[in-house]
């Protein structure tokens, strides 16, 4: 299978452009960066700490999209918006790993996805993807006598908050209690905030340093507290995530799907 990695230079492009490398099945189709980056022009296999792999990030992404049977892309939702309507175009598979895309980004990629196979998810690993079937479990086991707060640090680059884990995890342990997670969230806690609701989910968001991901999912009442957790210690779970669900949207008929799905859960 030939796959293509937009944002090959970015920190999932080049994990990615090791990981398709590295599995059997599986050749680079090439990758795109920016118009105008700093990484045009460059070898992917140089530029993720490779052998030169005699080929060079290019701008083009309609080029790219013609070439792959399954593109990855790890970028930023304006990025990921166009990348799928070229997905679209050219019913090329697409795996969005992107986070902090909002409800209005989201209706053109779901529309993309009536037209070839999409996988999207805030986090491609099987341990984070295990953990929100947990967090939904836990959730509906407790009620609303626990309180659920979910905490999340990640590395001083990351531009988006909270993360699209954290708002997963809030999304799972919401659908556990059979509410709408938008109806009881609290995204961030400033001043005099006055008691906490009962049934409200609220999030802590902390940045500092090269930590890869740490999610916390607290559940706090009268007496005990649980807490749920998943650290990442290195990218590549996202990487083999992202390569596992382009080989096995592969075949599928077109549609919005999850790592869920990949991985049966
Ligand atoms: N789902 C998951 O499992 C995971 C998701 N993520 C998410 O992936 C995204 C990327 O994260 P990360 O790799 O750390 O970020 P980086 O900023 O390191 O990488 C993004 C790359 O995409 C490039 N880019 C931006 N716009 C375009 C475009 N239009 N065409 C081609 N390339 C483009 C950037 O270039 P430039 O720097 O020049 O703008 C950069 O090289 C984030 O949303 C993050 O939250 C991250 C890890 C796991
Ligand atoms: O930006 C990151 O680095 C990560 N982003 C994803 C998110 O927003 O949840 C996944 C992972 O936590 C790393």
């Amino acid at each position: 299978m030939k796959i293509g990695v937009v944002g090959c230079a970015g920190r999932m492009g080049q994990m990615l452009v090791r990981e398709i490398a590295a599995t059997p099945g599986c050749t680079l189709a090439g990758g795109t960066e920016r118009v105008g980056g700093p990484a045009l022009g460059k070898d992917i296999g140089t530029l993720a700490g490779l052998e030169p792999l005699g080929v060079v990030a290019i701008e083009d992404a309609a080029a790219l999209f013609a070439e792959a049977d399954a593109v990855i892309d790890f970028t930023s939702p304006e990025a990921s918006v166009r990348h799928a309507a070229l997905a679209a175009q050219s019913q090329t598979v697409l795996v969005i790993g992107t986070t902090g895309i909002g409800p209005v980004q989201q209706e053109p990629i779901a529309q993309a996805a009536t037209h070839t196979p999409i996988v999207q998810s805030p986090n491609m690993s099987l341990g984070v993807n295990l953990l929100l079937a947990l967090v939904e479990q836990v959730g509906r086991a407790l009620g609303d006598d626990y309180d659920i707060d979910i905490l999340e640090m990640h590395h001083r680059n990351k531009v988006d908050a909270p993360s699209g884990t954290a708002l997963g995890l809030g999304r799972w342990a919401a659908a556990g209690r059979g509410v709408a997670l938008e109806d009881v969230w609290q995204k961030v806690r400033d001043g005099h905030t006055g008691v906490r609701p009962r049934g409200e989910i609220g999030f802590a968001t902390l940045r500092g340093g090269d930590v890869i991901g740490d999610h916390t999912v607290v559940f706090a009442a009268e007496g005990e507290r649980v807490e749920l957790t998943h650290k990442a210690s290195g990218r590549q779970i996202y990487a083999k995530g992202a390569v596992r669900a382009a080989l096995w949207a592969n075949d599928k008929q077109p549609g919005l799907y999850s790592m869920k799905d990949v991985l049966g859960l």
